[in-house]
């Protein structure tokens, strides 16, 4: 391998080495094609603004205005950010890799994107297998400037050191998640560029590059399916604010500005949640049961017909049987029971269609009788007093908060819909006081998911093209539905890690999550290489793993980094906690500090005492500085570059699934894990 300089960071980083390149043929020739790069940015955002928004109506001038301002907005290059991070060679061609195409003004390809069928052996050849590279070459950039470059030989079987992958994920962290377009490696990238049809599920131990595979997955299906997707459109679901907060950068680096990314509790927001439920009630109501009780409980009340309906049609009345009106009753629960979402007739459409039943059954006397009914007049019948009030009487009008309200508020509604479903004490868990309206209930968070759940089976759920939802282990079967139903015909990327999964539901197989979200042959892929933590405290939290996840295969550190791991027992937090930080702030990166969500007041307090500019991270993701005091609950997905955990002993103890919270809290420092601990740590970290 021929290494020159190499400051082998793709973005703004200080050079590792600074190798004076200024009389190197190779750097010169590189730094020329890259201010053509740029050169040829510039004129096609020229080009691209000089588009005329001339359409043939308003509606054309319309989306012409709109395709415009979209293909400028993802031309408008953020300087900051260089226009390739890396370059194949064949032999007979070369190809320079950025995160999207450039053209000159002749058309001729000058970048090629990231996700183009031609950049796949930029992230896949290796010496062994060169899939037809004689060279791959990456790139260093400082502010903006190309200084260095290192290159494999892979035709003559030389392959790199990692230098470049080291040098990435070793940078300082500070802020929100970056891209890892230019080192995305082997074994993701096979993740990324699986086929739209294929749903994936993404096993994969803390740090393993879950998260960034998901959304590079998406921005890659967008860009190699962009017109279907652009329809159906690409939806990413994570677990809280903060998270979302903490990767929502991602997408648009890549140039994605239309995926929409959401939470479950955004997702099934249809009442304003202002209780919480106990955990007892709180997992019955995640529990799969509860929608085969909703179910009954709008199905179950429709009548039988009990007598003959005369139908006004057009100054007549129509007389429609009373075993016809069963039979047309009876038809169409069978149509309402179908598993497909997208097929099966929903409640509120089904109220309409029997009403138009009835209409269609006069329109048929009626001309059978030699008149000749208009569409409208047949539809005026559907809506006349006599079938409404049928159709109110059989097959009643429901809102999804009304019914969730009437079931969780009226024992004997709650009785029939869960008959031989809830045991009565699960029943009297549910119950609670009724309000003057719904909307003033107590909703709760696991209320709304139910509510939801309702209203899908009110009206069919708008889905999307792809979904990808992250920490995937933690979804309540409720919830799996809530993510399926926005599914459509579409493809799942399922990312999560069963290890550190600290809901009552966490299954310790993938089989019923991907069930619960319609998909239950879904291929699940492990991931055990991780980027971010360092051996030295991965194979501490890895200690844990018998204990919480038995038989998960541990994963194993890209890089190892001494003194990366700190356990000291404490006598009291405070001194410590204060000094421990002072020293690992005066360093570049972030600092979190973990506890216990009940301890985050004292520790923030003991923080500030000592003079330092701690905030605390909010589940509305509002940005903490950089020092930041995390409740354990929040730590999920998140990374800091320095971590301190404050009384493992403590977070452990808080909630049922402890250690498995322990273990991910244990897995968010990408150079330093200082524990501190006053009690016992528990047993497997213990010795
Ligand atoms: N190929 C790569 N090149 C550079 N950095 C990488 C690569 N893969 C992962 N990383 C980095 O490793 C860190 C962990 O990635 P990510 O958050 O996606 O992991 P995860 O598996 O979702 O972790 P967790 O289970 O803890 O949520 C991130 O900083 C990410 O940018």
């Amino acid at each position: 391998m021929s290494a020159t300089p190499t400051d082998t960071t793709p973005t703004d980083t200080p050079p590792t080495d600074t190798t004076p390149a200024a009389t190197d043929p190779v750097l010169a020739a590189e730094r020329a094609h890259l201010a053509l790069a740029g050169d040829c940015l510039t004129g096609m955002r020229a080009a691209a603004s000089a588009v005329v928004d001339a359409g043939v109506d308003a509606w054309a001038s319309e989306r012409l205005g709109a395709a415009r301002a979209e293909r400028l907005r993802s031309l408008a290059a953020d300087p900051g950010v260089p226009p390739f991070f890396g370059r194949t060679d064949t032999g007979e061609e070369t190809f320079h890799i950025g995160r999207r195409h450039v053209r000159d003004a002749a058309g001729r390809p000058v970048v090629i994107d990231w996700r183009a069928p031609m950049s796949r052996p930029f992230y896949r050849a290796s010496a062994a297998d060169p899939q037809g590279l004689v060279r791959r070459r990456r790139f260093g950039f400082s502010g903006g400037e190309l200084t260095g470059y290192e290159d494999e030989l892979l035709g003559a079987g030389e392959e790199g050191d990692g230098a470049l992958l080291r040098a990435e994920i070793e940078r300082p962290r500070s802020g929100p998640m970056r891209d890892i377009v230019a080192t995305i490696q082997p074994e993701q990238d096979e993740i990324v560029r699986a086929p739209l049809a294929e749903s994936v599920c993404v096993q994969g131990a803390p740090g393993t590059g879950k998260t960034a595979v998901g959304l590079h997955r998406a921005a890659y299906l967008l860009y190699t399916h962009g017109g279907q997707l652009a329809r159906t459109g690409v939806l990413v679901v994570g677990p809280n604010r903060a998270f979302l907060r903490y990767i929502e950068q991602v997408l648009p680096t890549l140039g994605e500005v239309d995926v929409e990314q959401t939470t479950v509790a955004a997702l099934t927001a249809r009442v304003p949640v202002r209780a919480q439920d106990r955990p007892e009630v709180a997992a019955l109501k995640g529990d799969a049961r509860m929608a085969q009780v909703l179910e009954r409980a709008l199905w179950g009340a429709i009548a039988k017909p009990a007598d003959d309906v005369l139908v006004p049609l057009a100054g007549r009345r129509y007389r429609v049987p009373v075993e016809r009106l069963k039979r047309h009753v009876d038809d169409l629960r069978r149509r309402g029971r179908g598993a497909d979402d997208q097929q099966r007739l929903h409640y509120s459409a089904g109220r309409e269609r029997l009403a138009m039943l009835l209409a269609e059954d006069a329109r048929r006397q009626k001309e059978e009788a030699g008149g000749s009914p208009t569409d409208a007049e047949t539809r005026r019948a559907a809506r006349s007093p006599e079938v409404r009030a049928f159709c109110d009487a059989v097959w009643p009008a429901r809102d999804a908060e009304g019914l969730v309200a009437a079931l969780l508020t009226d024992p004997a509604v709650l009785a029939r819909a869960a008959r031989g479903l809830l045991t009565d004490d699960e029943q009297a868990l549910l119950l609670r006081p009724a309000t003057r309206s719904p909307r003033t209930a107590p909703w709760t968070g696991a209320d709304a998911v139910l509510v939801d759940e309702a209203a899908g089976l009110l009206e069919r759920t708008p889905g999307y093209g792809h979904v990808v939802v992250d920490e995937a282990q933690d979804l309540s079967p409720m919830q799996c539905r809530a993510v399926a139903r926005r599914l459509a015909a579409g493809s799942l990327t399922v990312l999560g890690d069963l290890a550190q999964a600290t809901s009552p539901w966490s299954p310790s197989d993938w089989a019923p999550t991907l069930a619960g979200l319609g998909r239950p042959d879904t291929a699940v892929r492990p991931l055990t290489r991780g980027y971010r933590v360092p051996a030295e405290v991965l194979d501490y939290a890895n200690r844990l793993l018998p204990a919480i996840a038995p038989g998960l295969p541990a994963a194993t550190a890209v890089r190892h980094e001494a003194g990366a791991l700190e356990v000291r027992p404490v006598a009291d937090l405070a001194g410590p906690l204060a000094e421990v930080v002072t020293a690992l702030a005066a360093g570049p990166g972030s600092v979190g500090v973990v506890c216990a969500d009940a301890a985050v007041p004292a520790v923030t307090g003991a923080l500030r005492d000592a003079g330092l500019p701690a905030a605390v991270l909010a589940d509305d993701g509002a940005a903490a500085g950089r020092v930041a005091v995390v409740p354990a609950t929040l730590a999920k997905g998140l990374e800091f570059d320095a971590v301190v955990v404050a009384d493992p002993a403590a977070i452990a103890a808080a909630e049922p699934r402890g250690l498995n919270r322990l273990y991910v809290v244990l897995t968010r420092a990408v150079s330093t894990l200082v524990v501190l601990h006053r009690d016992d740590l528990p047993a497997p970290l213990a010795g």
